[in-house]
């Protein structure tokens, strides 16, 4: 396969549409699914070299559990020794998970009606519950989950570890702890949002012969472009250009001490190849701006000037403002005039997107593709009104939600960044890592959409190959300076070795 395709991450309920397409549409029988999915884990704990000399498997009532007891008959057919536990509760064993326990039995394996009791397992397979969860784990299940976690084997989670949501990736009271997920035929977008990543170890994900035909037009679902969608995407660079060729950016950023933003934002759009950058700050800035970066024009003000603002509104062929620009008086008057007057795509991140969450009236008033905004968590929880926790959790319905109610790019910062635009529904990122969660790291986010919209890309585009390229930038530098160690400066220094890389692959 190519680096052209569009991963697919879907939720439960997208998952068990397709189950159900294959199942009632195509005629193939659940038991065969399962049967299918039960020998995709035995292969991965045998292609992995797992231990297996002695495997415990703990399965419930569910299909997930079905699973279990299907991979726990294989397993003892290749003549390892398995203990198998239901910890089910026998009211709601599904037709497939008896038939799959009947099956068992009838090759002489022993069912044990309760938790194991001991701690002698090279191996701890999790079939509690898959795609099925549907509320907190507690009680007896609760249990279950806390000790196989405590257990000294090798965690071998099924679908998705149990208690993890897959439509979230919250932890949904308790779950299992994996060093390893085998999740069937599609990504579940649970296992990489949230505790997701933490929770499920290493993730393979065989074909189990479940079709995805019916949902992959769906535009609900997130998806990843591949590489080679973002290599098309980089504008084209011809030999008789100029710098007028490549767009004019206007940076409004900084207000008085916060030099280091404006900075940020110009340089780092430089780096994208923007052909001319003006920074519009506090007079305050002008010394250290023109000294640390003598390719921007520094344009400063003391007080409002509608005027002279108008003006460079006229002059530019793209914005972005807000990075350290500050909550008073004065930089809510021209951010206003901002939104009021701009014609040319425009970016809105950190203190401008809290003046609008202060404002939530100007968001009426942008309401088009070209306005692009960058909030992290906290930022779109007070443009949202929703409290952090409940963002994470229901991050992908709020986005949706937003974005057909303000018709706006909003790129939504986080360990997993989702960038949502009606015209491409919510894209994921996957570049990026720990070592950019620091100050000024979204400052040069900002830059980087930012040039990029200035070179005509549409704003949707922008945001996405942005934020692909500033992660890019972040594993690369990472790379060579450790996890400790990077600055949001080093982001800006290593943009050009992320876009070699792109390019040349
Ligand atoms: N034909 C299919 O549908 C296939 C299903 N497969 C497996 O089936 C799984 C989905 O099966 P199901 O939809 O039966 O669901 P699960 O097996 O994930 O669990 C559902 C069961 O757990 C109960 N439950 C949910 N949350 C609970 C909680 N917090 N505390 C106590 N009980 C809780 C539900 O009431 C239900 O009885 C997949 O993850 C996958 O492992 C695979 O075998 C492939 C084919
Ligand atoms: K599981």
């Amino acid at each position: 396969m190519g680096d052209d395709w569009m991963q697919l991450w879907v939720n439960a309920a997208q998952m068990k549409a397709a189950d159900q397409y294959t199942i009632q549409k195509l005629g193939v029988p659940s038991l065969e699914l399962m049967e299918h999915a039960a020998q995709a884990c035995v292969q991965v704990l045998e292609d992995e070299k797992v231990d297996l000399s002695h495997v415990c498997v703990v399965c419930g009532s569910g299909n997930n559990g079905g699973d279990g007891f299907a991979i726990a008959r294989i397993l003892q057919n290749n003549r390892y020794s398995v203990e198998t536990f239901c910890v089910g509760n026998p009211e709601h064993y599904t037709e497939e998970t008896q038939e799959q326990m009947h099956r068992l039995q009838e090759c002489g394996g022993k069912i044990t009606y309760g938790m194991p009791q001991e701690d002698s397992y090279s191996v701890v397979i999790d079939a509690v519950f898959g795609v099925g969860l549907s509320r907190k784990v507690e009680g007896r299940y609760r249990q279950v989950i806390e000790q196989m976690n405590r257990m000294r084997g090798t965690k071998f989670a099924v679908d998705i570890p149990s208690g993890l949501s897959a439509t979230t990736g919250c932890i949904l009271g308790c779950a299992f702890k994996a060093d390893y997920t085998v999740t069937f035929q599609l990504k579940k977008i649970g296992l990489e949002l949230s505790q997701g990543r933490t929770m499920a170890g290493r993730v393979i994900v065989p074909d189990i012969g479940i079709s995805t035909d019916s949902i992959c037009e769906d535009q609900e679902i997130v998806r990843t472009a591949g590489k080679d969608i973002y290599r098309k995407m980089l504008p084209d660079r011809p030999e008789d250009s100029n710098k007028g060729t490549y767009g004019r950016l206007l940076v409004i950023a900084g207000s008085k001490g916060m030099a280091g933003a404006a900075y940020l934002n110009a340089h780092a759009a430089y780096m994208t190849g923007a052909g001319l950058v003006r920074i519009y700050t506090s007079s305050d800035n002008r010394e250290i701006l023109q000294t640390l970066l003598p390719e921007a024009i520094v344009t400063t003000y003391e007080e409002y000037n509608k005027e002279e603002l108008l003006s460079l509104l006229t002059w530019a062929d793209s914005v972005c403002i807000g990075s350290g620009l500050g909550m008073s008086r004065l930089s809510e008057k021209i951010l206003k005039t901002v939104i009021e007057y701009v014609k040319v795509p425009c970016l809105i991140d950190a203190d401008g997107l809290n003046l609008l969450a202060e404002n939530k009236n100007y968001l009426n008033q942008m309401a088009e593709r070209r306005f692009v905004i960058t909030p992290h968590m906290k930022e779109m929880s007070r443009l949202t009104g929703t409290p952090v926790e409940e963002l994470k959790a229901d991050r992908i319905q709020i986005l949706k939600d937003f974005i057909s109610r303000y018709r706006i790019t909003c790129v939504l910062k986080d360990s997993r960044t989702l960038i949502a635009s009606e015209e491409k529904g919510i894209r994921m990122n996957l570049t990026g890592n720990s070592a950019m969660a620091k100050a000024g790291s979204g400052d040069v986010l900002a830059g980087v959409i930012s040039g990029w919209m200035v070179q005509e890309k549409e704003a949707e585009d922008a945001a996405e190959l942005g934020t692909y390229i500033h992660g890019l930038s972040g594993d690369l530098a990472k790379f060579e300076k450790g996890v400790y160690s990077v600055m949001a400066r080093d982001l800006i220094e290593y943009i050009s070795k992320a876009l070699m890389k792109l390019e040349e692959e």
